[in-house]
């Protein structure tokens, strides 16, 4: 276990990258791709997959093979994170989770409330009101929502493990789109702030960990590369590199030049 380690509700986890399932060409390139990002927490959208089909070739199989839910064990290193993507209301998220519970696969949860679907915000009500009633039942949540600094304290307070910003849409790709926000969400927060969703490039990750993020959560960007596997590895190493960079500190930023080689003590 990494010294550094990024720690969700008194567990500690060695990789900050947290990536989703969807989108790839075959379970087999997501299995690779998950082996490459270095990711140890996995997310899977409980409404898009049959979780009774366990047969050769599925998610499912590839999930019971490799993912726990609780504690690891015989060589099971991911750790599942079942998420609610799909759901447009508090009783439909809690209705998916509770089931899920039923069948095992429901300890840390990801709960997604979606608000309309061609942005695929998140309903900030239905999340708080869904967030409400899985703390109560037990549920260790990460909510994905929108980066509002009072979204998020409102999220911490109800009792969340960690807080899940967006950077931008689901599935666009285009960075993050609001760093001051994420600055003052980070600024406040007392839970770990997981950047989820919109990350395009290596960049975008780097740019979320320098900020001082505590994970970065993606799918698209890795499943919709060229070389999904390729990029895997990029934003394993983004990851690290921010962070890295974070914990190292910033140098200052000048206005003007300041010369590499200091002038006093030239030769004449
Ligand atoms: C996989 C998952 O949970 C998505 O809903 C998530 O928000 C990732 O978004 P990107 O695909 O933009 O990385």
């Amino acid at each position: 276990m990494s010294l550094d380690s990024l720690t969700i509700a008194g567990k500690s986890y060695s990789s900050r990258l947290i990536v989703g399932t969807g989108k790839y060409k075959s379970v087999e390139e997501t299995e690779r791709a998950i082996d490459a990002s270095g990711a140890e927490i996995i997310t899977v959208a409980l409404r898009r997959v049959d979780l009774s089909d366990k047969s050769g070739g599925s998610l499912m199989s590839l999930l019971t093979r490799r993912a726990h839910v609780g504690t690891a064990g015989e060589g099971k290193r991911w750790t599942l994170l079942p998420n609610t993507a799909g759901c447009y209301t508090a009783d439909e998220a809690v209705r998916t989770l509770r089931l899920a519970r039923e069948l095992g696969v429901a300890e840390l949860v990801k709960l997604e409330v979606i608000g309309d679907p061609k942005t695929l915000y998140p309903d900030n009500e239905q999340t708080l009101e869904a967030a409400k009633i899985l703390v109560k039942e037990g549920f260790t949540v990460l909510p994905y929502c929108i980066d509002d600094p009072i979204v998020c304290k409102k999220l911490e307070d109800i009792g969340c493990a960690a807080v899940m910003p967006l950077a931008a849409p689901i599935g666009s790709g285009l960075g993050i789109r609001n760093p001051h926000n994420l600055s003052i969400i980070l600024e406040h927060a007392k839970v770990p702030v997981i950047v989820d969703a919109g990350v395009g490039t290596a960049s975008d990750a780097a740019i979320a960990m320098e900020l001082g993020c505590d994970g970065v959560l993606m799918n698209t960007a890795i499943a919709h590369a060229k070389e999904p596997v390729l990029m895997a590895e990029a934003m394993k190493e983004a990851v690290q590199a921010g962070r890295k960079a974070r914990l190292a500190g910033r140098m200052p930023r000048s206005r003007y030049a300041n010369a590499s080689s200091p002038l006093g003590g030239l030769i004449e």
